[in-house]
This record gives structure tokens, sequence and C-alpha cells, in this order.
């Protein structure tokens, strides 16, 4: 399998080559040359499979020609050991029709681990393979840079760099980052907000001198394999509930359009997901493109489900490349003019077709608080705000046929312990495991939103650590 960017002026590469770049150097996104397709009697084939199985045979024709089917089962086989719960992604009901798919049984109690869990694996396969080393810079509105930090610490190849917006993560997830004080891992707090981390990373990778010297990687969903290991677990789910018999729907809170574009692409790949519902916060630029082709960013504002604020959802590009019939140079246009006006002009015939599948739903901080309220007075389920906007908005668009709706449910809601609290009354505990969590130390350096402190700072940390 070959991949190629969507903005069409960089080489192809092969999937362990993509990992290690993470993003394209013409600044584009990876995406495979072509879909893999399952039959139905493929996907039957599936049903029952423990997960790590499941999850290697689904992401194995991304890999072909790059990693063998046995090694990559090793790697999976490895990295779901360690979850909290023997099905690594269990399926709870919660309604009738209306299904929790839980994503946050991993060391950092979000659905991050699902993929994160499997890269670290990866890149320590591939950097021994080839004899090098690399810098990974990431960045994070709070999952994302514990789930990397976990699978990455103590890696003599790795130094692992995580941008997050000073003041802007929950506690908890905050500490469950700066109380790892391995040698290999530095969390730099940056004044602004998460779409101003993402930029600074993604300026870091246009550097070329720059990423050429650092030997820059990304955790980031704009490494096409964070997206490929997220693909398995919509199988796993829609398997469970019937497919490739009976359709399902899927609901996914969405910040960076990661989570559902794996969805898509499980759909893609031949799996009958029916509607992708997109359910978002006040930061609800991508639900104002479903419902009016806006696409326009109004400044990143703070809400209850801080994870999500995000305007700049990178992986739209993907579903971009897509809608614009993969043609590169219309792709990159059209990123450069959302770039230079901050709004994004897409063609309308582009813009209907992605509404006959997907359908955006908003939920304000006062609707998050009721919908955990809800959950846990009718259904005895404590959801975090993330995922609570996951049911209310499938809640919103549930298929009138009566089609399963499986939510993604992307975190632990300890993680967000005082929204949970104000909801329910009840404050849900840390594992045992975190439960000293708020005595531990921290470390972080606190930078302002500018990229040559930032690069200065990493080329600090990197150099540290070379070998
Ligand atoms: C808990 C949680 N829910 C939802 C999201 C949104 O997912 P995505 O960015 O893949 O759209 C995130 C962040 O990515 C998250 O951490
Ligand atoms: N919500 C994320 C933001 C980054 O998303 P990613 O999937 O692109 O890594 C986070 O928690 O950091």
């Amino acid at each position: 399998m070959r991949y190629v960017s969507t903005r069409g002026e960089a080489p192809s590469r092969d999937f362990q080559s993509v990992l290690l770049a993470g993003l394209a150097e013409d600044g584009g996104l990876f995406l495979p040359e072509s879909w893999p397709e399952f039959s139905a009697a493929e996907w039957r084939a599936l049903r029952g499979l423990p997960y790590p199985e499941l999850a290697a045979r689904v992401m194995a024709p991304f890999a072909e020609g790059s990693l063998d089917p046995a090694t990559l089962l090793g790697m999976t086989r490895r990295a779901y050991a360690g979850f909290g719960h023997l099905a690594t992604a269990p399926l709870v009901q919660i309604e009738p029709q209306l299904f929790a798919l839980e994503l946050f049984h991993g060391p950092t109690l979000a659905f991050k681990d699902m993929a994160m869990q499997l890269l670290g694996h990866l890149f320590d396969h591939v950097l021994a393979e080839r004899g090098e080393r690399v810098t990974i810079v990431g960045a994070t509105s709070g999952d994302t840079g514990s789930a990397a930090i976990e699978a990455c610490r103590d890696r003599a190849a790795i130094d692992v760099v995580i941008l997050h917006p000073e003041g802007r993560t929950s506690e908890v997830q905050r500490r469950q980052m700066t109380t790892v004080l391995s040698p290999n891992i530095h969390n730099l707090a940056v004044q602004g907000s998460f779409d101003d981390c993402q930029d600074l990373v993604k300026a870091m990778f246009n550097d070329a001198p720059f990423r050429q010297e650092m030997q820059l990687s990304a955790v980031n969903s704009i490494n096409w394999a964070r997206i490929a290991a997220q693909v398995p677990y919509y199988v796993y789910a829609a398997l469970a509930l019937g497919a490739p018999d009976r359709p399902v729907a899927v609901s996914v809170p969405t910040g960076n359009f990661g989570n559902v574009l794996a969805a898509w692409v499980a759909r893609r790949m031949g799996l009958p997901i029916e509607r992708l519902v997109i359910g978002a916060n006040r930061n609800d630029i991508l639900t104002r493109f479903l419902a009016a082709n806006d696409m326009s960013v109004q400044g990143v504002a703070p809400s209850l489900s801080p994870s999500m604020d995000i305007q700049v959802s990178s992986n739209f590009e993907r579903l971009l490349f897509e809608l614009l019939d993969r043609d590169p140079v219309a792709t990159a246009d059209t990123m450069r003019r959302f770039r230079a006006d901050g709004r994004m002009p897409v063609p309308d015939a582009a813009w209907k077709q992605a509404t006959t599948l997907f359908h955006g739903h908003a939920v304000s901080d006062e609707a998050t608080l009721e919908e955990i309220r809800r959950l846990h007075r009718d259904s005895m389920y404590l959801a975090d705000p993330h995922t609570a906007i996951g049911t209310a908005a499938a809640r919103a668009h549930r298929p009138e046929t009566g089609i399963p709706v499986i939510v993604a449910a992307t975190a632990h809601p300890a993680k967000f312990p005082d929204a949970v609290e104000k909801a329910t009354g009840i404050r849900p505990p840390l594992p045992p495991r975190l439960a000293d969590l708020f005595a531990r130390e921290e470390r972080f350096t606190v930078l302002p939103n500018a990229l040559e402190a930032v690069e200065a700072a990493v080329r600090g940390h990197a150099r540290r650590n070379s070998r």
C-alpha cells in the first residue's frame, strides 16, 4: 500500500515511512492511494475475534508491503494487553438502540490510547529496524498528550515534546502529562489555544531544515497511522450489532475530526454505516459547515468538554480531498484560502455530498450537563462531558428506521470530575494506579505562542537526548 498527500506535491510513501513522516512535506496529509474493501463474507469472518486479532486483520491492508501480518498481530497483542477491560473496547447498551462504545479503558483513560498504545510499538519496531531516532512533537487539548507520553516514555530513540494550551485542560489531564518525569518527556504550556498549539506543530513540520535536523515525527491524528488504528473499533462494534447483515449508525463527539474520519474509513472499506453523526460543543465550526456550508473560524472558546475546544479540524482536509474527487490542486487551493481568510470555500456539490452522510449537532455546556444528568438518572450510566455530547447528538439525529446507534464514549468520567459532579453530585474517583496523581511533582515550561520560542525549546530537549 502506498500513500499520497492530499496536496499532491510530496512523494508517495509506504506505511512505515508515513508513520515516521507524520505530515507530508507539502503540508498535506497522507491517505492510502486506494481504499481496501472487505466483502460481506470477509467482515463476517471477523465476528467474535478478540480485539487484538480483529485490529490486526482490519489494519493489515494499510500496512501491506511494509509490515508483515504476524509482526502486526504481535504488536496489537502487546498494545492491548494492559487495558482494564477484557473486551478492550466494551459495548454498553444505554437505551434501546443506543450503545456506548467505551474507548477509555487504556492507561490514560481516553480513546487516544486505542491508537497510541499501538503507535508506541510501531515506532519501536520501525526505529529499531532502521537504526533511527525521532523527536515527536504533538499538540494536545488534553488527551492526546498523556496518551503519547504514556506510549513513548523512557524510550532511548524517542524524545517527546507535547504542547498544551496553558490553563485550558482539566487538572487531571494536565497532571497526567506533567507528572511524567522521564528524561525523554517534555511538556510545554503554550499561552494560547489548542489551535495555536496545532499551528505551531504544523509550522515546525513546514520548517524543512528544522524538521530535518530534529527528525520530527507526529502523534496527532495528522499522522495516518493514528487514523488506521482507530478504524478497528468501529468494525468491532458494528459486527457485534449485526453488521454486515444489519446497518448501523455512529455518533462521535468531534474536535480534530480524526475519530469520526476513522468511522468514515470503515464505511469506505465496506462496513454498512448508514449515518455519521458529529457532536460538537460551542466550538461548532463543523456543525455550522453541515448546516449551512459555513466553515469559518470564530476563535476557540473554553467549554466543559475542553478536549473538543478546537476550531481548525485538521482531518477535515482528508474528507475534503475525497469530496473534491481526490483533486490535490483543488484541495491545496481550498486549504490555502482557508488559511488566509479563515473561511473555507467548499463547492456546493461537495458540501451537499457531505450532508447526505454526516449530520451535526452542537451542544451547549448547560445541555451537556443536562445530558450527563439524564444518562445517570435514566440509564444509570456515568458519562464524561465529551461522551454526553455524543449521546445528545445521537438522540438529535437518531435514524427513523430503528437501526442501532454506536456512540463513541471517548473519555472516562474521572478525567472531568468537576463537570460530572456538577451534573450528578457524584465525583468519579480515579483508578487506584492514579490515586496519588495530585500529590505527584509536576514539570512543564510555560512559553509564549511564538514559533521561535517553541523551536528553541524543542531543540534544547532533543539535543540533550541525542545519540
Ligand atoms: C475525550 C475526547 N473526546 C472527543 C475528542 C474529539 O476527537 P477528534 O479530535 O478525533 O475529533 C477528543 C480529542 O480529540 C477527546 O479527547
Ligand atoms: N482532543 C485532542 C486534540 C488532538 O487531537 P488528535 O486526535 O489530532 O491528536 C487531545 O485531547 O489532545
